[in-house]
């Protein structure tokens, strides 16, 4: 990627709420660094791209000396064509009651088309992220219609799930999320995610030591970082929006400057077959990063409880692969 030249980075969904805790965040150059200037391209359904606007305006009153740019469009063939890094956000939210996989005949039908307009016209280096939920399912289906694009540039969010369950695991140990390595989300973005402890360290102790009580690991830790979106939606009307920006700042940013040696961090992937995930579906695994790409962390041991746990939430993304199919989506 560029370093002088600036970066053009996409947004959809730009005038939603996580839209809104986002631009700023890459305009002010959290995203890809502080020596790295931006083009902010904005992609909006019509109806909302005079919104769009007035968050550009915004923009541009922060006076960001890395902002290099805003356009916006209503067009994803525009929006995406050059673009270096795709944020791919604009879907509907869920609202209480609903589970995420509900959301696929809602909002599976926008991402095949900017799969397509990706592989239309991005640049060479492109770099996605899918955080519209369902995120695992829509980004496969993203990358189903971008076959020249490597498949590995599609990825989609669970690092939100990763920092919850960080700071779930900080405030019960007295510790800091500093002090924490090695923990991993695998499977969906959803409730059968598995958020996992059994390598983590805390202040280099295992932390399951730490913990030293199995069933606070089982039956609240796990359900809790599992049902937080819920929890949120419930607490606040509305869907997680700045730490779900965070969250996607947090994911490129890695991916693009790589994992703190000795540690990892969760992110959903095209499977390789690893750890028994179906080879092409997108799944949350422990990754690093380096040199600007996604490595799933080999020859971990899976215990028993653990293997349950990926094989039911693979399960699920298994069962929105073929509901998807079903819809004509791909
Ligand atoms: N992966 C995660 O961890 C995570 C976390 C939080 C929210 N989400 C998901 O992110 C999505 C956005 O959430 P939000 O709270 O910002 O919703 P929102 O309703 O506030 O904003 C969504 C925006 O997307 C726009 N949009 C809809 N279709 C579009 C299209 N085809 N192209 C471009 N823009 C389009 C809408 O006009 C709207 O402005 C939801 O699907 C939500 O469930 C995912
Ligand atoms: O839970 C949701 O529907 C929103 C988001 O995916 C979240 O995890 O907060």
């Amino acid at each position: 990627m560029p370093v002088s030249q600036p970066v053009n980075v996409t947004v959809t969904g730009a005038a939603g709420q996580i839209g809104y805790a986002l631009l700023f965040r890459v305009a002010s150059g959290q995203l890809l660094g502080p020596d790295t200037p931006v083009r902010l391209r904005l992609l909006e359904v019509p109806q909302a791209v005079k919104a769009a606007e007035g968050t550009a305006m915004e923009l541009d009153d922060c006076a960001f000396p890395l902002l290099a740019g805003i356009d916006i469009h209503d067009d994803a063939t525009a929006a995406f064509d050059g673009t270096n890094v795709a944020l791919l956000v604009g879907a509907r939210p869920r609202t209480a009651g609903m589970e995420r996989g509900d959301l696929l005949s809602a909002n599976g039908g926008i991402f095949g088309p900017q799969g397509a307009a990706i592989n239309a016209g991005a640049a060479s280096d492109v770099r996605v992220l899918v955080v519209g939920n369902p995120a695992n399912t829509n980004a496969w289906i993203a990358a189903q219609h971008a076959p020249d694009v490597p498949a590995d540039r599609f990825t989609a969010m669970t690092r939100l799930d990763h920092n919850r369950a960080l700071a779930q695991l900080a405030a019960r140990t007295r510790s800091t999320v500093s002090d924490i390595q090695r923990l991993a989300i695998w499977g969906n973005h959803s409730a059968t995610q598995y958020p996992d402890l059994t390598h983590a360290t805390i202040s280099g102790r295992p932390a399951l030591e730490v913990v030293d009580d199995e069933a606070w690991v089982r039956d609240t830790f796990i359900p809790t970082v599992a049902k937080r979106g819920a929890a949120i939606i419930e607490a606040r009307g509305a869907s997680s929006a700045a730490s779900a920006a965070n969250a996607a700042i947090d994911h490129v940013h890695t991916w693009v400057h790589g994992t703190p040696e000795g540690d990892w961090t969760s992110a959903g992937v095209v499977s390789d077959g690893s750890y028994g995930v179906p080879e092409g579906l997108v799944s949350s695994f422990p990754v690093t990063s380096s040199g600007g790409e996604w490595r799933i962390v080999p020859d971990l041991d899976v215990d028993d409880f653990s293997r349950e746990r990926i094989d039911a939430s693979v399960a699920e993304l298994v069962e929105e692969r073929e509901a998807v199919r079903a819809l004509g989506l791909v």
